[in-house]
């Protein structure tokens, strides 16, 4: 897949607190399908072999291989890939919809590979959400009972149900189809429910399936606005699985790039376009808009005696395409600044590399 050149809006990848006791944390986990699949991540000569060399030999498929990473709270964490990738393995490792095959993984502190059916059962219905691409609603009930439907199995009574439905409705913008059924809905509607209903629970992670890879462009740009916005409003942190890289970027604060499954790059728009990892993710982000993706810190340079240092003041992780007008009509640098302290500063050659493409050269 080439990703096509799409406009993106700023990324939303400004510095969540890094250090704050992650909601996930994955430790080397493996996911291998097949005969004796435990050997695998066990031998250093089968960890070496490729995903090919692999099944040739064993049988096995090493979906997911030897992968970290941690979920910081309140953050929009894209796991992306192409096809076969590994990504859908890899999410469901986490709330063992799929077992791992080795690793670590823990939920706010917890060792989830530990936890028995009635401790899953117990976190799948008030703490994880999952969204689907095929939406998952049941067609006989009316979009409020289909949004209530966790509550239910969880016991909460029909009228607490029905207002904290009725809440989530409103927030997801259906309100006025509280009756209608899903075959009346669009799919861009239909996946609104399914945002409702995983919203419904108040659960601490939300997990998202490729949820709009269905929907047809237009819609599906509404939805990741969407997304934007709940998040805005609820805070939740999130995982979502995507291919689409303007998808990825539009809402991820922090992407990890996955290939025959292992991680290429893990971080921010920022890092992927400004400092990629290899020729993969280079050739990944080589249309990406660079301007709307770059932040002032990556571009920023250290002053020299010759600059002049009382122009304005803009914060590190501005990007470029929102600064460009200030720095170009600023008779002097503009000061990168955070918490008072002067990071570097960018002036119009710095802005106009960007724009045309030779960032970071010479
Ligand atoms: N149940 C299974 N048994 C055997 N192999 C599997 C199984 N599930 C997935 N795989 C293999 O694991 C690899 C990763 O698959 P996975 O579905 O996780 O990738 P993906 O990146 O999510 O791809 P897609 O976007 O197509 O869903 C693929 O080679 C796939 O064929």
């Amino acid at each position: 897949m080439t990703p096509t050149r799409t406009e993106v809006p700023p990324p939303r990848g400004t510095a969540r607190d890094a250090s704050a006791t992650p909601v996930v944390s994955v430790r080397n986990l493996w996911k291998v399908f097949g005969p004796k699949a435990e050997r695998v991540p066990d031998s250093e000569e089968l960890r070496g072999l490729t995903r090919r060399e692999l099944l040739d030999r064993t049988g096995c498929t090493a979906a997911v291989r030897a992968v970290d990473f941690d979920v910081r709270p309140g953050e929009v964490f894209v796991v992306m890939g192409l096809s076969g990738s590994g990504k859908s393995t890899l999410v469901r490792c986490l709330t063992r919809l799929v077992e791992p095959t080795a690793g670590r993984i823990e939920f706010e502190g917890e060792d989830i590979r530990r936890a028995d059916r009635a401790r899953l059962r117990e976190l799948r219905r008030s703490k994880f959400s999952m969204v689907f691409q095929h939406f998952g609603l049941l067609p006989h009930r009316q979009v409020l009972d289909n949004v209530a439907f966790g509550l239910e199995i969880r016991g909460t009574g029909r009228a607490e149900r029905t207002r904290r439905a009725r809440e989530v409705v409103e927030l997801v913008g259906l309100a006025g189809y509280e009756h209608a059924y899903p075959d009346q809905l669009s799919g861009g509607m239909q996946q609104r429910v399914g945002l409702a209903r995983a919203l419904a629970g108040d659960p601490d992670v939300l997990f998202f399936d490729e949820p709009f890879s269905a929907l047809d462009p237009l819609i599906r740009r509404d939805m990741q606005n969407e997304v934007v916005r709940l998040h805005r409003e609820v805070g939740k942190t999130m995982v979502f699985i995507t291919h689409d890289l303007s998808e990825a970027l539009r809402l991820g604060d922090r992407i990890l790039i996955m290939r025959d499954g292992r991680t290429v790059q893990c971080g921010t728009g920022d890092d992927l376009v400004g400092a990629p990892a290899d020729d993969y993710v280079r050739s990944f982000v080589k249309d990406v808009p660079r301007g709307d993706v770059l932040t002032l810190r990556r571009i920023m340079r250290a002053p020299t005696d010759d600059d002049a240092l009382d122009g304005p003041e803009l914060g590190p992780h501005v990007v470029v395409r929102e600064a460009t007008r200030a720095v170009l009509a600023a008779e002097k640098p503009v000061k990168v600044v955070e918490n008072g302290e002067l990071l570097g500063i960018v002036g119009d050659e710095e802005i106009l590399a960007v724009v045309a493409g030779r960032e970071g050269d010479g």
